[in-house]
């Protein structure tokens, strides 16, 4: 298995929101994570994109750690927030930079701007972009360099018919060359769109 989640438990305003929670998922497997409101899919994301960190448990990416910032595997994971937020004050060429930066990659090729429709609002601050413009440039980032996993939370809120089946397509292409994916979403077309297995985050535990 390429991405090996085990025991992960996690704290947050005095319950348990994740409870042992454990999930494997093969290369070029994408999984949709369903669940209510509140059940943790955000939090599971945030553990695994090293933004927070977990109480308990590890995960890993080929067998190398992916858990807190400074982990083995950190540069082949991608992140894409629900709130697609960055600094207002910074364009997407600016993070798309800065995540480059931090990687130790090359900025983005022309082909990924054209394919994700960026060059209209490329160097215009992030506080002025809509949900959609800033998700679209978030993924940009998130898929720079040799990216083995890709985190997607909530991916097609704020997206438009065409952004949607663009993302469809791109995680279909992305999944072929080898990547994981774990969506967290409220959308089964969506789901059966990319392909995804279906497990359920409840009562802190991920269920097939
Ligand atoms: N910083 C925090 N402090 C305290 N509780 C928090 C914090 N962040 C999240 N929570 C709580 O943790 C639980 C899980 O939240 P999370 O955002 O992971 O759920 P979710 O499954 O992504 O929900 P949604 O489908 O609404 O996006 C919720 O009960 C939430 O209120």
């Amino acid at each position: 298995m390429t991405l090996s989640i085990v025991d992960l438990d996690k704290r947050l305003g005095g319950r348990l929101v994740l409870d042992a929670a454990g999930l494997s998922a093969a290369r070029g497997e994408v999984v949709a994570i369903f669940g209510d409101n509140g059940a943790g899919k955000s939090t599971l994301l945030r553990i695994l994109a090293g933004v927070l960190d977990a109480d308990r448990g590890h995960a890993t990416l080929d067998g190398a750690s992916i858990l807190g910032p400074r982990a083995a595997a950190r540069a082949r994971v991608g992140y894409v927030p629900e709130a697609a937020d960055a600094p207002a004050h910074l364009s997407p060429r600016e993070l798309a930079a800065l995540v480059a930066a931090l990687k130790r990659v090359p900025p983005p090729d022309e082909a990924l701007l054209d394919r994700l429709g960026l060059r209209a609002y490329w160097d215009r601050p992030f506080g002025g972009l809509s949900l959609g413009q800033r998700r679209r440039s978030c993924l940009c980032a998130a898929l720079l360099g040799d990216v083995r996993l890709l985190l997607l939370d909530e991916p097609t809120n704020g997206l438009d018919a065409a952004g949607v089946r663009e993302l469809a397509g791109l995680v279909t292409e992305r999944r072929a060359a080898g990547t994981t994916v774990l969506v967290a979403t409220h959308d089964p077309g969506f789901a059966e769109a990319i392909g995804a297995t279906r497990v359920r985050l409840s009562a802190g535990k991920l269920k097939t």
